[in-house]
């Protein structure tokens, strides 16, 4: 089975994509890491017009051991270098490849990211999409940060998060949308626990129909 889980920075797809993976046994992957790992490898060439080569070239080298450097590449600074790689052609291409042979290994796999349910895995068995209105998102990264003793400043966190959205939102290669046959799971009001209940009933219930829909056919 292969789960498809998007949305906008900090709507905990991450959390709920995580969960499902531990729910089901399935191996999970954080695509947001590869574009975070790129955009940290090229970060000293952000300001030069060498930029785009060098995040293509980093894209192209990247391999799994470059992903286990969570204090680095979660920081706010890492998801902004993170978003304006992605909007680079060269780098979603070359991308594509690790993320799709993750998705396709035996059993399935859970994909967390922004073009999941569209681009790299459009046969996915169910696709969620995860919501969260701005000030929680906000709220939950700055406690995430706190929780690492990071000293956060809310306003400019906030105006951060905006920022990123938009450049997704605007990306001309991102994909960055709903897939239309996406389950909407707002978690403004839900804890974690609750979300990933919801997040099972929902996967449960996508099941079901399929495999009732094979028995029609
Ligand atoms: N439903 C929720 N309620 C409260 N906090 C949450 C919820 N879902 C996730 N979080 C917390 O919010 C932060 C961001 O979640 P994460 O899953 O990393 O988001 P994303 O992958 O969408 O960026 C984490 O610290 C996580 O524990
Ligand atoms: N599948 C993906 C995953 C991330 N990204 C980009 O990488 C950035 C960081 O992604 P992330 O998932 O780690 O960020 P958060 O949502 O966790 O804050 C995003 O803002 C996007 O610009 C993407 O373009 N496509």
């Amino acid at each position: 089975m292969i789960i498809a889980v998007d949305g906008p920075a900090a709507s905990g797809k991450g959390t709920l994509a995580a969960g499902l993976a531990r729910h089901y046994g399935l191996p999970h992957l954080d695509t947001g890491l590869l574009y975070r790992a790129v955009g940290v490898a090229v970060q000293e060439f952000e300001e030069t017009d060498q930029f785009p080569d060098r995040a293509v070239a980093a894209a192209e080298a990247l391999d799994a051991r470059d992903l286990r450097d969570p204090e680095t590449l979660t920081t706010a600074r890492a998801g902004s270098l993170a978003s304006k790689v992605a909007v680079i052609a060269g780098v979603r291409q070359a991308l594509f490849d690790f993320q799709r042979s993750f998705a396709l290994q035996k059993g399935g796999a859970v994909l967390d990211g922004r073009d999941i349910g569209t681009k790299i895995c459009p046969d996915a068995d169910v696709k969620l999409f995860i919501q969260a209105d701005s000030k929680a998102r906000m709220e939950r990264r700055a406690r995430q940060f706190e929780a690492r003793g990071e000293a956060v400043d809310r306003y400019a966190l906030y105006h951060q998060i905006e920022e990123r959205d938009a450049r997704d939102m605007l990306n001309p290669h991102g994909g960055f949308y709903r897939a239309k046959d996406a389950h909407l799971l707002d978690t403004t009001q839900l804890s974690i626990e609750a979300a990933l209940r919801a997040a099972i009933a929902i996967v449960e219930t996508a099941m079901a129909l399929k495999a009732g829909d094979r028995k029609v056919l």
